[in-house]
C-alpha cells in the first residue's frame, strides 16, 4: 500500500464510525479520510449497485476511494429487500420490517457488506464482500444505527444493537468485507 490512508465516500455517519474503527485497529492501521457525498444508487444486484456507486464516487472526487453498500437480505424473500433496505427501513420502521415477515416460516436473514475499491477515475472498482447470518427479531437494544436492533446475529443471542461497537466489529458483515479489502491492499505492497 503506497499510503496508509484511504478516502471513504459515504453519507452515513454510522458506517463511517465503524469503518474508521475497524481499519484503525488493524495492522498496519489505515487512516480514513471521509467525503460526505450522497452518490445516486442505480438499481440492480448488490454487486452492480456497489460497483457503479464506487465508479461514480471516484469520478466525482477525482482520486482513489472506497465506498460500501449494505444489504439486509431476508431468506423468505430470496434476498430482498437487499440493497433496498434503506428505503424499507425509512418507510416501515423496525417494527414494520418484522411485520413484513408475519406469515413466513423463516425469519432468517443475512447482512451483506459490499465494499468497493476504486484505484481512481476510469478504473474498474474491485469488490470485497462480507456476510453475517442471523434473523429478524422485534427491536432490542439501543436505536442508534439503522436496523441494528432487529438483526440478531447467529450464535450470539444478541442483536447488533445489544453489542458495543467493539463486539459488533469482530463479527460484522462490514468487518468481514474490510478484512478482504485489507488483504488486497497489503498484497499490492509486496
Ligand atoms: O452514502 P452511503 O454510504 O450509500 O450510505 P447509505 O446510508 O445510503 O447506506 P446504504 O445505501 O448502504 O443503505 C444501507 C441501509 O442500511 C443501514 N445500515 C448500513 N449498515 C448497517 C449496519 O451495520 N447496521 C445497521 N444498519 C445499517 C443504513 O443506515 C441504511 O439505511
Ligand atoms: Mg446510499
Amino acid at each position: 500500500m503506497s499510503s496508509r490512508r484511504l478516502v471513504f465516500v459515504t453519507g452515513n455517519q454510522g458506517k463511517l464510525n465503524e469503518v474508521r474503527a475497524i481499519l484503525a485497529a488493524g495492522t498496519p492501521p489505515i487512516e480514513i479520510e471521509s467525503r460526505n457525498l450522497d452518490i445516486p444508487e442505480l438499481q440492480g444486484t448488490p454487486q452492480e449497485v456497489a460497483r457503479e456507486k464506487c465508479r461514480r464516487a471516484a469520478e466525482l472526487i477525482g482520486s482513489p476511494c472506497i465506498t460500501e453498500d449494505t444489504a439486509l437480505c431476508f431468506e423468505a424473500f430470496n434476498g430482498l429487500p437487499g440493497p433496498y433496505i434503506k428505503h424499507f427501513l425509512q418507510e416501515l420502521g423496525q417494527e414494520g420490517l418484522n411485520r413484513l415477515l408475519v406469515g413466513f416460516d423463516t425469519k432468517e436473514a443475512w447482512a451483506l457488506c459490499t465494499c468497493a475499491y476504486s484505484a481512481g477515475p476510469g478504473t474498474e472498482p474491485l469488490l470485497f464482500e462480507g456476510r453475517t447470518d442471523g434473523k429478524i427479531v422485534p427491536p432490542r437494544g439501543s436505536k442508534n444505527f439503522g436496523w441494528n436492533p432487529v438483526f440478531e446475529a447467529e450464535d450470539t443471542g444478541k442483536t447488533y444493537a445489544e453489542m458495543d461497537m467493539e463486539e459488533k466489529n469482530k463479527i460484522s458483515h462490514r468487518f468481514r468485507a474490510l478484512e478482504k479489502l485489507k488483504a488486497h491492499l497489503l498484497s499490492l505492497t509486496m
